[in-house]
């Protein structure tokens, strides 16, 4: 692979490949407006970012093993209260369905996911940037991410990139370099695009790299992948007849 570039917002490329605008409640998962479930979001991105603040103090506490005791007695007490109302994996939770492509638990981008950076993304024209900080809950080597951790990244713009076109689609081959340790606690840059020649009926081979915001030419981690949307047939095997959200059981 070499050294990528993504195109420029003004070339022939890019206006070829992005016709498709990404909606607000896409790039905004909370949506805005008229919402009935708008309160219960708000609250679920609250408890994420709380969450998001106990697991960084939890993976950078230096405290004695009686206060992780405690903490860990409390932190039990807090799971019954949350589990008397819950879905199974064959829903959907109710707070995606009210806006087209509201994720609010993606391990990713989802605001109420304590495990998600989360990643902020927004679809430009033919070029889709996501932004986020990585604290010490994903490190891998010392002071630096967890591979894995920029894989799933990766793979999130990788798909947002593929759903910029027109329609969602799975990751079916995921390929990553990673040339340069990703630094934690640094705002990154993440940008993925569609190269014309990849794109096919339903298949489309999105490249994506990793840099710093402060330095974004400079390359840390590149990646191409190949995303499939699946046939109607496809999407009810895979999805069953389980409560998919309006916009997932439309656009599938
Ligand atoms: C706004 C919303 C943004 C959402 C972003 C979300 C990002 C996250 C995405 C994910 O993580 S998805 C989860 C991980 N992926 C999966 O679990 C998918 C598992 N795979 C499947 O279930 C099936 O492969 C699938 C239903 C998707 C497709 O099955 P098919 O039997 O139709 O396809 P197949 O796997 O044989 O390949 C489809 C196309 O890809 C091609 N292909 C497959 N592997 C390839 C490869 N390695 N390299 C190049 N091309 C490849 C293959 O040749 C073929 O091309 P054509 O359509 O042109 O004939």
């Amino acid at each position: 692979m070499t050294e990528p570039h993504p195109p420029r917002t003004t070339s022939k490329e890019s206006t070829a490949i992005a016709p498709y605008r990404q909606s607000d409640a896409e790039t905004d998962p909370e949506g805005s407006g008229e919402d009935r479930d708008q309160d219960r979001a708000r609250a679920a991105r609250e408890l994420g970012d709380a969450l998001r603040a106990l697991t960084a103090a939890a993976t950078s506490t230096e405290v004695d093993a009686a206060t992780l005791r405690k903490i860990a007695d409390q932190a039990r007490d807090l799971t019954g209260p949350l589990s008397a109302a819950s879905r199974t994996r064959h829903t959907a939770p109710s707070i995606d369905d009210a806006k087209p492509g509201r994720r609010m638990y993606n391990p990713a981008v989802g605001p109420g996911n304590p495990i998600a950076p989360p990643m902020r993304v927004e679809v430009g024209d033919g070029v889709v940037v996501g932004t986020c900080t990585l604290g010490l809950a994903y490190e891998g080597p010392h002071s630096y991410t967890h591979g894995g951790v920029s894989a799933m990244l990766i793979d999130q713009i990788l798909g947002h990139a593929h759903a910029a076109l027109g329609r969602p689609g799975m990751t079916v081959a995921l390929s990553l370099r990673y040339r340069r340790p990703v630094p934690l606690e640094t705002p990154l840059r993440l940008t993925a695009w569609v190269p014309e020649e990849s794109i096919t009926d339903r298949r489309t081979g999105p490249q994506a790299t990793i840099a710093t915001q402060d330095e974004p030419d400079r390359v840390l981690v590149e990646a191409s992948g190949v995303f499939v949307v699946p046939s109607a047939e496809q999407a009810s095997r895979i999805f069953g007849d389980s409560r998919l959200p309006s916009w997932q059981r439309d656009r599938y």
